[in-house]
């Protein structure tokens, strides 16, 4: 097949990016997929096929799954209309059990079959198995959306140290064997701090973080938790945006290095973000190391 590419190039891209795959060798890297940028089995394989790239070449990687879209389709064909409160769906006993049957179901066991047909070694597990996720009712208006009290990171961390990819979706239990629906963002950011994660991606249906959400041209590369909390109080950042970023700030305060918001629409978003000079959506960090106008995500993005 004609290809634009020659063979040198193809080196050359490789040896480019040999210092990130150096960075990155041995690191814990929390990926978190799921609502829009899940939207088709094409989408969902190319991911995929990046999870088990970053795999190969010696990431511990952990997919941490959603589905949101899924759920309220099914939740249609059952006759259920959603409601969302804050971004949070209001969750009652049948909406649990259908949430339970869509992500820890079909979507976990879905992307576990990908990557294994991509040449990774994948397990599926939800939050409730091995007691990784104990959650308690959040709000009782709510019905069972799970706020997480404690992840336990010992069955993650075996299945890294056995070469597996652990994939899990956002549910959790309590001790008395009640489920509960927990947003696919929040239980990622948990579960990277539970890991001391280097970075975590939050893959979603926008660029990143953008100055004006309307406007796909006003990317930020790079901000800090501070500008991005002045961010929500002045109205920048807005809707769903909202809880994703107090969850990435909450990570950064509890043992994540950086979290990356990117557009997990675009091919090899993943790639471009860890094994390129250039990288991909938003980085988040604690503090930026040079003044405002001087800071280089680029400079972040190779040390820390
Ligand atoms: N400043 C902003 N930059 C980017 N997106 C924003 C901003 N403010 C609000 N948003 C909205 O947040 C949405 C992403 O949140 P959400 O739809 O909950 O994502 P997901 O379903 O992937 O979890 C974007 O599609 C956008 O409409
Ligand atoms: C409580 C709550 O809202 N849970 C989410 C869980 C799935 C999720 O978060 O999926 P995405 O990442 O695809 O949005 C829901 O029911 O949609």
């Amino acid at each position: 097949m004609a290809t634009a590419f020659s063979n040198a190039d193809r080196a050359e891209v490789l040896t480019q990016a040999l210092p990130y795959f150096k960075k990155y060798y041995g690191k814990t890297v929390v990926v978190k997929y799921g609502g829009n940028a899940m939207l088709t089995e094409d989408l969902q394989q190319q991911v995929m096929e990046d999870i088990v790239l970053l795999h190969l070449v010696g990431v511990r990687v952990v997919l941490v799954h959603g589905g949101g879209p899924e759920i309220t389709g099914m939740l249609k064909r059952v006759g259920k209309e959603s409601q969302f409160v804050n971004g949070l769906r209001v969750t009652d006993k049948e909406t649990v059990e259908i949430a339970q049957m869509v992500l820890a179901g079909k979507i976990n066991k879905t992307l576990v079959t990908y990557l294994e047909a991509k040449g990774g070694s994948a397990i599926g597990l939800s939050g409730m198995d091995g007691r990784m996720i104990t959650a308690k009712m959040k709000d009782p208006a709510l019905g069972y959306v799970g706020e997480i009290t404690k992840v336990n990171p010992v069955p993650i961390r075996d299945l890294l140290e056995r070469g597996y990819i652990p994939v899990i979706s956002s549910l959790g239990c309590d001790k008395e064997g009640n489920v509960y629906n927990i947003n696919a963002d929040t239980a990622a950011a948990k579960i990277a701090s539970a890991l001391h994660a280097q970075r975590l991606i939050l893959m979603t249906n926008i660029q990143g973080l953008l100055k004006d959400k309307d406007d796909p041209t006003s990317l930020i590369p790079l901000i800090d938790m501070e500008e991005a909390e002045g961010m929500i109080g002045s109205g920048i950042i807005s809707g769903g945006m909202i809880p994703k970023i107090e969850c990435c700030i909450t990570a950064l305060k509890n043992n994540v290095s950086k979290v990356i918001i990117m557009d997990g629409r675009i091919p090899h978003s993943v790639l471009m973000e860890l094994f390129t000079d250039t990288g991909a959506g938003t980085m988040i960090v604690k503090k930026k190391k040079a003044e405002k106008d001087t800071a280089n995500k680029n400079d972040e993005r190779t040390d820390d």
